[in-house]
């Protein structure tokens, strides 16, 4: 009810004896003002917030845009960001995510505030699996990060370590080759998908652990063991989606499953680290030391470094290795196959190099300028790591759009490696696009990123492109290849954690020297 003016005096007189009498109620009335005052600030502070936020596609209640999205994920946030622009709010479930899908917005979220955005977001698998998000790929941006990348850098996947491993690629793509001219002459197809998957995983071990863990023990492959532990990773649970109703992932049993993974990959970790262990102590002179020795060395010296951040690093290099590189490889002599100029054309310049030395020696690769072409532009098309994450770690103004603190960000380099205004004829495979254009994956570039960019750039570029471009240069050297019964290439894409062709790539291979 209104005070009329002549009560007003009256009535705060009566305040003011009630206020000397009952201390405990002017207690009360200075938190319930200094409350008020503060919900006034904040629902001012979060209508200016909300008013500014990037456009996004009408939601529906609880579930956000989800039902907007399909299996395709990266395709469907591009074709959303074709309607609602570069930079788009999606709500998936109840977490507000930001999609990036230009050059120019994917620059201000790399270089203009690039130590704002400079972290990642983490799921709740990738919590479980990888030691609270202890490795390099998922530790926030800071000193701990920046050791890692630098212990990394340093013993596996510098230009020299690379060099240093040049026997165990030759080794392993000799293997390879050796299977496929088996299955050749046995005239059976050759499951191009599962030979590249072992030679990766073999190679990456034996550069990191000292040697291959192939099938062993009839348990789980172990190669299998790191897909299955990339598929799970990115996996989103139902309280990575709806945080209030984290509980129903016990009850589905998803977070038994993530348990059981993360018990067997740790008990194979452990493994690994022992039978370091075990060898260091036989001081034995013909032992040639590896990552993981490295890494106890640096743990012997240091009490902060503990196993457990051992064996994150050690999974840094299969996640972020194994299925990248190999899938590459895939897409790549898949698109050969679907273009058989660029085919004949590729095995013309590798065969000229290599002559008839019937060796292909990695001192060739540098003199193969087309073959370097047709990767990239490979990788242009189908960038394995096409969704590059990452988080803000505040409230930040983007181009005249607010992105809230713990934003989850999405910059869709498969959407803007195909984008019309930067690439004549996307949708096509042109190697020759990139011969008088000085575009590069160095991270520089914000129309072309297969390996990212700025701070948290792909540590293991060299190491990737040594594998890819030698693999590829056999295969293309000893081989003519051939779809099974001369059908199409399924080329369908799936998105898992990473986007790779949704068939397994089965050819017949035709010995070229008979
Ligand atoms: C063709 C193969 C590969 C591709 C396409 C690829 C691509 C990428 C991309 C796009 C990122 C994210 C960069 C960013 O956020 O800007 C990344 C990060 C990373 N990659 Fe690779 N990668 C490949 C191979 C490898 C290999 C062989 C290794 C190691 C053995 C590796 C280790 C890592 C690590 C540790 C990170 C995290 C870096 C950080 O957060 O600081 N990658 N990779």
């Amino acid at each position: 009810m209104a005070l009329s003016r002549l009560q007003l005096p009256k009535w705060l007189d009566q305040q003011t004896s009630l206020q000397v009498d009952h201390p405990f109620t002017l207690s009360c009335i200075l938190i319930f003002f200094t409350l008020f005052m503060v919900w006034l600030a904040n629902r001012y502070r979060t209508k200016k917030l909300t008013n500014n936020l990037p456009p996004s596609p009408p939601k529906l209640p609880i579930i956000g845009n989800l039902h907007q999205l399909g299996s395709l994920f990266h395709y469907h946030i591009h074709i959303l960001s074709e309607k609602y622009g570069p930079i788009m709010l999606l709500h998936l479930g109840s977490v507000p995510t930001l999609v990036v899908s230009s050059p120019d917005m994917a620059r201000e979220i790399k270089a203009t505030h690039e130590i704002v955005f400079a972290n990642r977001p983490r799921t709740t698998a990738m919590n479980m699996l990888l030691y609270g998000c202890t490795n390099i790929v998922f530790s926030p941006y800071g000193e701990y990060w920046a050791r890692l990348r630098k212990i990394s850098a340093m013993e596996l996947l510098s230009n020299r370590m690379v060099q240093s491993f040049r026997y165990i690629r030759e080794e392993e793509t000799a293997l390879m080759i050796q299977k496929i001219t088996c299955l050749s002459s046995a005239q059976s197809s050759v499951n191009l998908t599962q030979l590249l998957k072992t030679l990766t995983n073999d190679t990456i071990c034996r550069c990191a652990l000292g040697r291959k863990h192939g099938e062993e023990d009839g348990k789980m492959n172990r190669a299998d063991l790191a897909v299955e532990l990339v598929k799970m990773m990115s996996t989103l649970c139902v309280g990575d989606l709806f945080p209030r109703f984290g509980w129903i992932d016990k009850i589905t049993g998803w977070t038994g499953r993530i348990k059981k993974l993360s018990k067997d990959v740790d008990m194979y970790l452990d493994q690994i680290i022992d039978e370091h262990i075990i060898q260091n102590n036989k001081d034995d002179p013909q032992y040639n030391q590896d990552f993981v020795d490295v890494l106890l060395q640096i743990q012997k010296n240091d009490i902060n470094f503990t196993r457990q951040n051992i064996k994150a690093l050690i999974l840094d290099m299969f996640i972020g290795g194994t299925d990248s590189t190999y899938k590459t490889i895939e897409w790549t002599m898949a698109e050969l196959l679907q273009n058989p100029n660029v085919m004949r054309k590729a095995q013309e310049e590798v065969r000229k190099v290599v002559g008839t030395n019937k060796k292909v020696e990695e001192d060739d690769i540098q003199k193969m300028k087309y073959l370097k072409l047709v990767v990239k532009e490979s990788m242009r098309l189908h960038p394995v790591s096409g969704i590059n994450i990452a988080e803000s770690s505040k409230a930040t103004n983007v181009k005249g759009f607010q992105v809230p603190a713990k934003t989850p960000i999405f910059l869709n380099y498969w959407s803007i490696q195909r984008n019309s205004k930067s690439w004549e004829r996307p949708e096509e495979f042109i190697p020759e696009r990139f011969t008088n254009n000085a575009v590069d994956s160095g991270g520089q570039d914000f129309n072309f990123a297969p390996f990212g960019l700025g701070r948290r750039i792909c540590p293991g570029k060299s190491f990737a492109l040594s594998v890819v471009e030698f693999t590829l240069a056999n295969l293309l050297y000893w081989f003519g290849w051939k779809t099974v019964g001369g059908e199409k290439l399924d080329m369908s894409e799936a998105f898992t954690s990473t986007i790779c062709l949704k068939m397994p790539v089965h050819l017949v291979a035709v010995p070229y020297f008979s």
